[in-house]
């Protein structure tokens, strides 16, 4: 049989989808030509936001590697454009002259993003966010320079932001309307995100409206209609997309904000189809893949089929979002907003940051926002699928509150045919079938065998579940891998350099089979500090595994300037260290000195080679005011002086300080000491918290000031101080042997427990002792930076590169 030609222009993640479908259905119908713009496979568009934010590599996301194209007998065109249809000669012409005739052709040229039209948005540093290009330039730009502006307060202007934040930038959003997210959420869903994310560190700027972007050749600033302005090094324009319809006009396709097509994907003109963002379904045109995806499904079967009238063909589909940012669970679909025809019930929990709203009409679930919470996700949808008739159930039901038992996972009340992975189309009986035919275990396996999980990864807590369910593993508690390098957890990292002796981070990534040879910013700082934590004398420090602040030993400011911040034990200070700083500051110009949290004394606005010469003319010791270590140990005046003081709160404050000062932790880790309970060095928010009271002291344990605020849970009470130190020591131990790297203390008692740290740090004597040789073992490695640089000239090479480098 000769196969008819079929040509697909557009080597993107609708189009090739597509042509799996085509694959599936009939393997020897086409002779398949595809041509692409973009240098590279088909990839996985969602994914970038991962790729920016750290959790996975560009070569992860590829999504058909050329291998597959060859196998497949796929003609494979990259980096090449068709730039002419000519659809009576049934003809294309690409940018390279290549030209291909079809029996059928495909247009699956997806978007472009739109770009605002503003005075100096062609200059260097203004892009968008749509592929690995723009991916890799945020990557390059945050290496060299540190304030970032995202315009566009949507999904893709949030995870840009995020990601952009995980590349140590300090990022801007700008946002038109007076919500974020307004065209996925309701105004209270929209402001619960916003204050999650400046949490996080984004800044804001609501109802605000962008009139240029300032600089010579590259962006320098950026100013607003309200007559605003501020500096900037990169833009990031993330306002819509706009279907990519121009050489479908050209081509005399009926347009209108993308191409026409009909339930079967057909365009106005014969045996042209379009599928994917550029293709308008019924008024619509989709910016997700689960809907385009379903679009492929029905094009494949409609031209796989001898042209016979399918009985259903596309009808459209229910739309959810879910915004990509660790941290922050959000989900909306269907229609949320409130109208004159809707009601709608709302559960609004402040104490623990959760929001949920469904929204009725005749009796039907037809939109919902949830914040904080998404567990009801999965329910609601299907509720909105199957348009379930609600008037027999109490309307409480529709959103049921905490009962105290184990939640029941949503999977369980889903039917055979129900899609876990909306995506890709997945069902859960597929899913079911192929974990006890194939006899998989894990999530990654389901995804290899089924593709579900595929493309945005929303579904896998699900298909976790799924495997719980059917193997009677509890798949889903497993912990995550450490990044998107490898599949190795925190704690399998930490057991195999116990186990293997290893002892440099490129040969852990070596030997544990890294996906890439550099790692990223997640795993490398981690690897170094688990290498010197578990053997703190034969492993070295390797400094290029560590972020910019913690090379150079001070923190990086928004002007690329550094602030300097030298150790006052117990925050006690006198004339001579007051003035060699006033001498400091007048030398070096110093714009700012102020005044600490942690009661010591900031020093801004220090230029990154001065820095050596600084710390030399301070002659004082480094505060390790940048590093995952011991920051500060505030403390209360006490009994020297307070008339209610019972205890040398400075006395041991400073102790504290000197004893810790340089040990390496998971985190930072801040102490305290008041000498009675009026607290008034706050020791109830810190890491280590110490009260003196009537015959002793109080240790308090897991506090945090920060952004989580936590009152630390009461540990112990002892007689003496040297108890306090030793109590400390050995939990300290235990914390850096067990805690992931950038956990802080808080979130690790509420882990591990604290009864459990009650067992080993107070009642197993024996392990009590072993924690605190260790920790005194590694303490006998801590030395003070600042002096090892001003006396070792090489060490000095850092301070004179102009740029940062943020890890290289
Ligand atoms: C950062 C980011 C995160 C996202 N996250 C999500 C998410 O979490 N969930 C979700 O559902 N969706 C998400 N999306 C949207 C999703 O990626 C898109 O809906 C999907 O990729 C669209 O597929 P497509 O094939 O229609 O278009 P595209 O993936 O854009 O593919 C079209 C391809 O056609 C090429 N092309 C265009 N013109 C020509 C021509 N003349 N000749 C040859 N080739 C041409 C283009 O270069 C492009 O490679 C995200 C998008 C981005 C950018
Ligand atoms: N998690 C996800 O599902 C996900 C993630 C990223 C992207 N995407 C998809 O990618 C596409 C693009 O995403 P998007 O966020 O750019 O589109 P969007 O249309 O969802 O959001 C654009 C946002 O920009 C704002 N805006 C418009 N003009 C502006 C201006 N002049 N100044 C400031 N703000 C302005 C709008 O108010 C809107 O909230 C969409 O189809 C989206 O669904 C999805
Ligand atoms: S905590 Fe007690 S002892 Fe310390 S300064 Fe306050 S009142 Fe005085
Ligand atoms: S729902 Fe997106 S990958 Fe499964």
């Amino acid at each position: 049989m000769v196969r008819e030609k079929l040509v697909l222009i557009g080597n993107g993640m609708a189009g090739i989808r597509t042509i799996e479908e085509i694959l599936k259905n009939d393997s020897d119908r086409f002779d398949i030509t595809v041509f692409g713009e973009e240098p590279h496979p088909n990839y996985n568009r969602i994914l970038l936001s991962s790729v920016l934010q750290g959790d996975t590599t560009v070569d992860d996301i590829v999504l058909n590697e050329y291998s597959w194209y060859e196998e497949n007998q796929i003609e494979l065109l990259t980096g090449d454009p068709v730039i002419n249809v000519d659809t009576n000669k049934q003809v294309v012409v690409s940018e390279n002259g290549v030209e291909r005739p079809y029996d059928k052709l495909i247009f699956a040229t997806g978007s472009n993003p739109f770009m605002l039209p503003l005075p100096g948005a062609d200059k260097e540093g203004v892009i968008a966010f749509r592929n690995i290009k723009d991916c890799e330039t945020m990557i390059d730009t945050s290496k060299k320079y540190k304030r970032a502006t995202v315009i566009g307060g949507g999904l893709l202007g949030l995870e840009a932001a995020r990601g952009l934040l995980n590349l140590d930038m300090e990022v801007d959003v700008i946002h038109i309307a007076d919500y974020l997210m307004e065209r996925q959420l309701d105004d209270q869903a929209g402001k619960m995100l916003k204050e999650e994310l400046e949490a996080q560190g984004m800044t804001f700027h609501l109802q605000k409206n962008t009139k240029e972007i300032e600089g010579k050749k590259r962006v320098e600033s950026i100013s607003f209609t309200d007559g605003t302005r501020f500096k900037t090094d990169l833009v990031v324009m993330a306002v819509g997309i706009k279907p990519n319809v121009g050489l479908a006009q050209e081509a005399g396709l009926t347009t209108e904000r993308a191409i026409v097509v009909d339930d079967f994907m057909q365009t106005s003109v014969p045996n042209v189809y379009a599928v994917g963002e550029c293709a308008q379904h019924r008024g619509i045109a989709y910016g997700l893949v689960a809907p385009l995806y379903e679009q492929g499904k029905v094009l494949a079967a409609h031209i796989c089929s001898e042209n016979q009238l399918l009985e259903h063909g596309y009808e459209g589909s229910l739309v959810y979002t879910q915004l990509k940012v660790s941290g922050v669970n959000v989900f909306s679909a269907g229609q949320f907003q409130d109208a004159e025809d809707t009601k709608a019930i709302r559960v609004h929990d402040e104490f623990e940051g959760i929001y949920k709203k469904v929204v009725v009409r005749d009796n039907k679930v037809i939109g919902a926002v949830l914040f904080g919470d998404t567990s009801d996700s999965t329910r609601l949808l299907s509720m909105m699928r199957n348009e379930d008739d609600i008037s027999g159930m109490s309307k409480v039901a529709l959103l049921p509150s905490e009962s105290g038992e184990a939640p029941v996972s949503p999977v369980v009340a889903m039917a055979d045919g129900d899609n876990v992975c909306d995506c890709n189309g997945i069902s859960k009986g597929e899913i079911c079938s192929a974990i006890t035919d194939q006899g998989l275990t894990t999530v990654e396996q389901v995804k290899q065998c089924t593709t579900a999980g595929r493309s945005c990864g929303g579904c896998k807590p699900l298909i976790a579940d799924l495997l719980t369910l059917t193997t009677g593993e509890d798949v889903g508690n497993a912990p995550e891998p450490m990044c998107g390098c490898t599949e190795y957890t925190h704690e399998q990292v930490v057991a195999e350099i116990r186990e293997l002796g290893l002892s440099h981070p490129r040969e852990v990534m070596n030997v544990l089979g890294w996906e890439s040879d550099e790692g990223c910013s997640k795993c490398r700082p981690a690897i170094n500090y688990y290498l010197k934590m578990v053997d703190p004398i034969k492993n070295a420090d390797d400094p290029t595994s560590r972020f910019i602040n913690e090379r150079v030993h001070a923190n990086i400011n928004h002007n690329g300037t550094f602030t300097v911040v030298p150790r006052m034990y117990g925050g006690v200070t006198n004339a001579d260290q007051l003035r060699k700083i006033a001498d400091v500051a007048d030398k070096y110009n110093v714009p700012l000195l102020k005044v600490t949290g942690g009661q010591r004394i900031d020093l801004f606005g220090v230029e990154k080679e001065d820095l050596p010469k600084v710390w030399s003319d301070l002659g004082m010791r480094s505060g390790s005011a940048y590093a995952k270590a011991l920051r500060t140990v505030k403390t209360c005046v006490g009994e020297q002086f307070c008339r209610f003081g019972t205890q040398d709160s400075i006395g041991l404050g400073v102790e504290l300080e000197k004893k810790f000062e340089y040990i390496n932790t998971p985190h930072k880790v801040k102490m305290a000491v008041s000498a009675c309970p009026r607290n008034c060095a706050e020791s109830g928010i810190k890491d280590f918290g110490v009260v003196g009271v009537d015959g002793g002291w109080e240790l308090y344990v897991g506090g945090n000031g920060g952004v989580d605020l936590r009152g630390g849970d009461l540990f112990c009470k002892v007689k003496t101080k040297e108890e306090i130190i030793d109590t400390i020591s050995a939990f300290m131990q235990y914390y850096r042997e067990n805690a992931r790297y950038l956990e802080r203390t808080s979130h690790f008692v509420e882990r591990v427990g604290l009864d459990h740290m009650k067992k080993v740090v107070l009642e197993d004597e024996e392990g009590r002792q072993a924690l605190i040789e260790r920790m005194d073992v590694a303490l006998s490695t801590g030395k003070d930076p600042w002096k090892e640089i001003v006396e070792k000239e090489e060490l000095q090479q850092e301070f004179k590169k102009k740029q940062v480098e943020v890890l290289s």
